[in-house]
């Protein structure tokens, strides 16, 4: 089991996922480890404490107060408090240091958001314990999660489930139930790393996997994976079931559910994983398991602020090696690409905020010998995850609403997954589009079905200033 922040904002919600663990134990369910994230929002307040730091500033008060009151709301002992305390010494020492040092690399980064994870789970362990449910708190690394030194955004060593099974075999007591932290590990040197925002999905199948469990929970603030993020469309549906594909490019192209690699380690292994709701735990959530057939759209997402790049040939037309230039480049500057789309003198591709041309890496200057580059700003990219053997339909609907709303789509891909059509629009449209997109496919209330706009209507649609 995994419980993420937006299931531990508080002393009430730790108390309510302690109770609902000792009533799946109840039941018959024993968890054989429950991966936990940082309280509520604690990992964002932990980078904002370091930019503090960089500032001069060094405030750790609103961590110390939101973890003490949950240890004092329910008298969980001394020997936690000091146990937490020297924790929050520890932050509030390493922060006076970027202070000094006027330096946060990203391997201090990781030590520095591991502090909210080292704290949730010796809370949790606690509470569990007070209620009767003999647990124990473990930082991760001690059960075998183990990464490369790619601070950041670490990966998990091949080597480390084999550990991490040999640990829960030998050295676990399977009536204790194990406390684990999400999202940090350490690298072969001893050094915390981090997966990558929302990390402790992946730390949760990386167990679930090692361990061969018959299934990983993942518990959130919703009923599962939705037809579209409830917070853009509020229409938005739970879904029963999806394949570990689809799950894998609704992470991967903007869902904020999942992490976007964490159903690898269950997909090798065939372990469904399922999300279910913290705040409603009687609902079954979302399994992701096998391929369903018979649906055409599954879920909408998108990810916004995206650069859309334009590279075109200044050779002659049918000139070789132009595509491999291109990439060449890219990997030069590690940059990773979301959607492409090519002919056989240009190439249209996005790059994420992380990756932009902006930040530092040298790609036009690259390009320059070979390619015209056309960056453009503030684009957003729609993702279908839909039956793509059945790709006319879901075009025909798609551009029909488009044609009607006056949205253009700058570029198009249907790549080699067979559940992804991806559209790339102006961001500022965004919103606008997956709503009616999401009335179409999931509300019964299509654009396209209603009369069409009347002549006035449409001379003022084409000539509004
Ligand atoms: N397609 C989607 N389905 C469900 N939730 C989504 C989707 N897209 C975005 N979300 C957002 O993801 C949130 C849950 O993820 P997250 O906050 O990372 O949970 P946790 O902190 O518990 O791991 C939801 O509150 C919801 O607003
Ligand atoms: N606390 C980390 C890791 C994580 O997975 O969090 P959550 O489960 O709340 O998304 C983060 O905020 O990125």
């Amino acid at each position: 089991m995994k419980f993420g922040g937006s299931s531990l904002a508080d002393a009430s919600r730790i108390d309510h996922v302690a109770q609902l663990i000792k009533s799946q134990i109840g039941l018959g369910n024993r968890p054989a480890a429950v991966v936990c994230s940082a309280m509520g929002k604690t990992t964002n307040n932990l980078l904002n404490a370091g930019d503090f730091a960089l500032e001069g500033r060094v405030n750790v008060d609103a961590l110390r107060t939101l973890h003490l009151a949950t240890i004092d709301e329910f008298e969980l002992g001394e020997h936690l408090r000091t146990e937490i305390n020297s924790l929050l010494d520890e932050l509030e020492n390493m922060l006076s240091g970027v202070k000094l040092l006027q330096e946060l690399s990203p391997r201090s980064l990781d030590m520095l958001v591991s502090f909210g994870e080292r704290m949730s789970i010796r809370i949790m362990a606690a509470r569990l314990n007070q209620i009767g449910v003999p647990a124990e708190a473990y930082d991760s690394w001690n059960i075998g999660m183990l990464t490369d030194s790619n601070f950041g955004d670490a990966t998990v060593l091949p080597s480390a489930p084999e550990t991490i099974r040999k640990i829960f075999a030998d050295k676990i007591d399977p009536n204790t139930v194990a406390i684990v932290t999400g999202f940090i590990a350490h690298d072969p040197n001893g050094k915390i790393t981090t997966l990558g925002r929302g990390g402790s999905d992946l730390t949760a199948t990386t167990i679930g996997a090692a361990c061969e469990l018959d299934e990983i929970q993942v518990w959130k603030d919703v009923d599962g994976i939705m037809s579209c993020d409830p917070r853009m469309v509020p229409e938005a549906v739970p879904i029963s079931s999806v394949s570990f594909e689809e799950a894998s490019e609704l992470a991967y192209f903007g869902a904020k559910v999942l992490h976007p690699i964490a159903m690898m380690p269950a997909m090798r292994k065939r372990i469904p994983v399922r999300v279910k709701n913290s705040y409603n735990p009687e609902h079954p959530g979302t399994v992701i398991k096998n391929r369903e057939e018979g649906r055409l759209v599954t879920a909408i997402t998108c990810k916004r602020d995206v650069q859309l790049i334009d590279i075109s040939s200044t050779r002659m037309l049918g000139a070789y090696g132009f595509l491999s230039t291109v990439f060449t480049a890219f990997e030069k500057n590690k940059l990773s690409v979301d959607v492409l789309a090519s002919s056989e003198v240009s190439v249209s591709l996005t790059l994420d905020k992380k990756h932009s041309v902006y930040s530092g890496h040298s790609l036009c200057d690259d390009l320059r010998e070979v390619a015209d580059v056309k960056v453009k700003n503030n684009k957003a990219i729609i993702t279908l995850i839909a039956d793509v053997t059945r790709s006319s339909e879901v075009l025909a609907t798609v551009f029909q609403v488009f044609m009607r709303q006056g949205i253009e789509v700058e570029m198009l891909s249907q790549g080699a997954s067979k559940v992804n059509i991806s559209f790339i629009v102006k961001d500022d449209e965004v919103v606008d589009a997956i709503t009616y997109l999401h009335a179409c496919f999931f509300e019964d209330n299509c654009l396209i079905e209603m009369p069409c706009p009347s002549p006035e209507e449409e001379y003022a649609r084409e000539f509004q200033p």
